[in-house]
């Protein structure tokens, strides 16, 4: 069955949209934020809390999955929803990223990528149609085309010939998959931050008519502002009846900035890594529970907050918990950042349907601290 977005509402003052992404394994209402399973799990959570957090698509990681326990054990499980016991929707990564960012590169030449496993120091490879196939025997909903997520920041001239080489390696993914399986492949746009060539790359990807698209080449230590720059002339460029993702984002702000935009999926790992040591994200800013203010706070988290752990748990005991490295700390503040972003993703979607996103943004960028 093909990916889609069914789009309800576009948002008569912003780029918002309002939909439902169909998949293989559920609806999911959009603007939505996904959990990062890394390694076959959202770390410390079971399938039964993240659903009951409000999960309903989580992402994986082809690089990861293919080096440790490798991706034909996981065809042999069933797939990664049966491996993992998580019948909701999976969304891989097809590796790209990972590669730069952690294994030992070695050479990205047109073939692909070479590179040392950074668990080991073995030499490994990766190419558009192992990275498509390592999807495939993952049974992955969603297939994100294996690309050069171009580095930041990026001459004119690499920037060009970086996306160049992103479009014919795309080309090289549909052609690795059956017709129905293409109906999962959701294709990159790079270009770095110069409009003509997220324009030229735009075009390029766009002719391929897939299921979805994704903005790359963002959150890779750019400012913020610029991020945003870019968002404005590229979304646009991307067709109105198929989802738009930007990969790695984010921070509470910047997922409201980017629905502001037309986003309609994010992922990031911040959220589930800065609960791992010891940071709550709140509707009043960060709160850096192992700090010594909360020592003696026998209050919860964020009285406002719905969650398990605020329901539960005071600071007090959480920055004990933390500071003891015990790991029930990292689950519960697990347990609320996750909580923390399904509330804020619901609390937009709904802003969207009753037509006031910007107010909302006002507010909640005001009581955040943004505005000051
Ligand atoms: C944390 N920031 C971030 N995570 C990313 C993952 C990506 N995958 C494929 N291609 C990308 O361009 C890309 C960019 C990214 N930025």
């Amino acid at each position: 069955m093909a990916v889609r977005i069914e789009v309800l509402k576009e948002d008569n003052r912003t780029r918002a949209r309002l939909g439902k992404l169909h998949t293989p394994h559920g609806v999911i209402e959009t603007p939505v934020f996904m959990p990062v399973g890394t390694q076959a799990t959202v770390k410390t959570m079971t399938p039964e809390e993240l659903k009951d957090l409000g999960a309903g698509i989580i992402l994986s990681n082809t690089y990861h999955l293919f080096l440790r326990p490798g991706h034909e054990l996981i065809r042999e499980a069933g797939g990664l929803h049966a491996f993992m016991h998580w019948d909701g929707a999976i969304l891989t990564d097809s590796g790209g990223f990972q590669v730069f960012s952690l294994g030992d590169l070695r050479k990205i030449t047109e073939e692909g990528v070479e590179f040392r496993s950074h668990l080991d120091g073995s030499k490994k490879f990766l190419s558009p149609e192992i990275a498509t196939q390592v999807q495939m025997a993952l049974g992955s909903d969603i297939v994100m085309a294996f690309d050069e997520c171009t580095p930041y920041p990026a001459t004119r001239d690499y920037a060009k010939a970086s996306l160049e080489r992103t479009t014919r390696w795309l080309k090289r993914c549909q052609e690795t998959l059956t017709t129905t399986d293409r109906q999962a492949l959701f294709g990159i746009v790079q270009g770095s931050m110069y409009e003509d060539l997220r324009k030229q790359s735009a075009a390029e990807i766009t002719e391929l008519d897939l299921p979805g698209y994704a903005v790359g080449g963002l959150s890779v230590g750019e400012p913020k502002e610029l991020m945003y720059e870019v968002l404005d002339y590229t979304v646009p460029l991307l067709p109105k009846d198929k989802p738009r993702y930007l990969m790695g984002v984010g921070s509470p702000d910047a997922l409201i900035e980017g629905v502001m935009r037309g986003i309609d999926m994010f992922d990031c790992v911040l959220p589930t890594r800065i609960a791992r040591n010891g940071t709550a994200l709140t509707r009043y800013g960060k709160l850096v529970v192992r700090n010594a203010e909360s020592a003696h706070d026998f209050s919860p988290i964020d009285p406002t907050c719905d969650c398990y752990t605020c329901k539960n748990y005071s600071r007090a005991y959480l920055r004990h918990l933390i500071k003891a490295d015990e790991i029930l700390g990292l689950r519960l503040m697990t347990i609320h950042n996750l909580r923390f972003l399904t509330n804020l993703m619901s609390e937009i979607r709904a802003a969207i349907k009753e037509n006031r996103l910007p107010e909302y943004r006002e507010k909640f960028f005001y009581e955040y601290g943004y505005l000051k």
